[in-house]
């Protein structure tokens, strides 16, 4: 039986350009954010997310990570402004993170590596659905958000109380008025530069927007993310850990500065 892409060796982000040839594209992400590189660009304008905490539907183990999942028919949850021109809805936000505290994130700092990393995903309303926008250039929107260790992060918490009923792939339950700004840092500062998704089809369709501020999160806590799994009820116990693709080649792109 065919195996699907996942993080192991025999799968894994290594591998991928087999099915993926895009994989080795121009503009792949994540990337080692390097602030001294990064260009102070004055005409970027501060983020704009309205988030709608009833649009809130259903959180979901995927087999890859977890994920939230919104209603998008309406405006009612969207980024505009920031690097983007019109309105991008808010479709889903997931997690990747590590097998220990020390690694995690996709996107590096400098070489840093957090222990996790939110991604909030939204698509250009210029297209009629997230599936159409997903493989345009201008298609999608990616907010990217890192966790560090500090204190407890109560807002995670109400996330992570409803991990043990998705431990296992393809198990979904609803998940009601969440709102996810709650899981913004306080100062949105960030950079933002032109790549993909960092899970196949790997499309080179996202305008990303990594904060420079980390959100917290408790040792604990990364040891709840670390209790969900990739196989599915009834398979072989295979803990969900070091769902992260490492930094792919800039290839001459620019990263801008929304800060001094
Ligand atoms: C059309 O299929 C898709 C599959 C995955 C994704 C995302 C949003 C991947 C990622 O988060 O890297 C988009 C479309
Ligand atoms: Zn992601």
């Amino acid at each position: 039986v065919t195996m699907s892409w996942g993080y192991k060796p025999n799968n894994g982000p290594q591998k991928w350009v087999e099915n993926f040839p895009i994989a080795d594209g121009v503009r792949q992400s994540p990337i080692d954010i390097v602030p001294g590189q990064a260009s102070y660009d004055a005409g970027l304008k501060p983020l704009t997310l309205k988030y709608d905490p009833s649009t809130c539907l259903d959180i979901l183990n995927n087999g890859h990570s977890v994920q939230v999942t919104f209603a998008d028919d309406t405006d009612s949850s969207s980024l505009t402004d920031g690097p983007i021109s019109g309105l991008y809805r808010l479709k889903q936000f997931h997690f990747h993170w590590g097998a220990s505290d020390s690694k995690g994130s996709e996107h590096t700092v400098a070489g840093t590596k957090y222990p996790a990393e939110l991604h909030l995903v939204h698509w250009n309303t210029k297209y009629t659905s997230f599936s159409e926008a997903a493989s345009k250039p201008d298609g999608l929107a990616v907010v990217g958000v890192f966790l560090k260790i500090g204190g407890e992060n109560p807002n995670l918490q109400k996330l992570l109380d409803a991990f043990d009923t998705i431990k296992s792939k393809g198990k979904q339950t609803s998940f009601e008025n969440f709102d996810p700004s709650t899981l913004l840092p306080g100062c949105l500062d960030y950079w933002t530069y032109d790549g993909s998704l960092t899970t196949p089809p790997l499309y080179e369709s996202v305008t990303w927007i990594v904060c420079k501020e980390p959100i917290s999160t408790s040792s604990a806590q990364m040891a709840k993310f670390r209790t969900l799994l990739f196989s599915a009820d009834g398979a072989a116990q295979d803990c969900m850990v070091d769902n992260y693709r490492p930094p792919q080649p800039l290839k001459g792109r620019t990263v801008r500065a929304s800060f001094k």
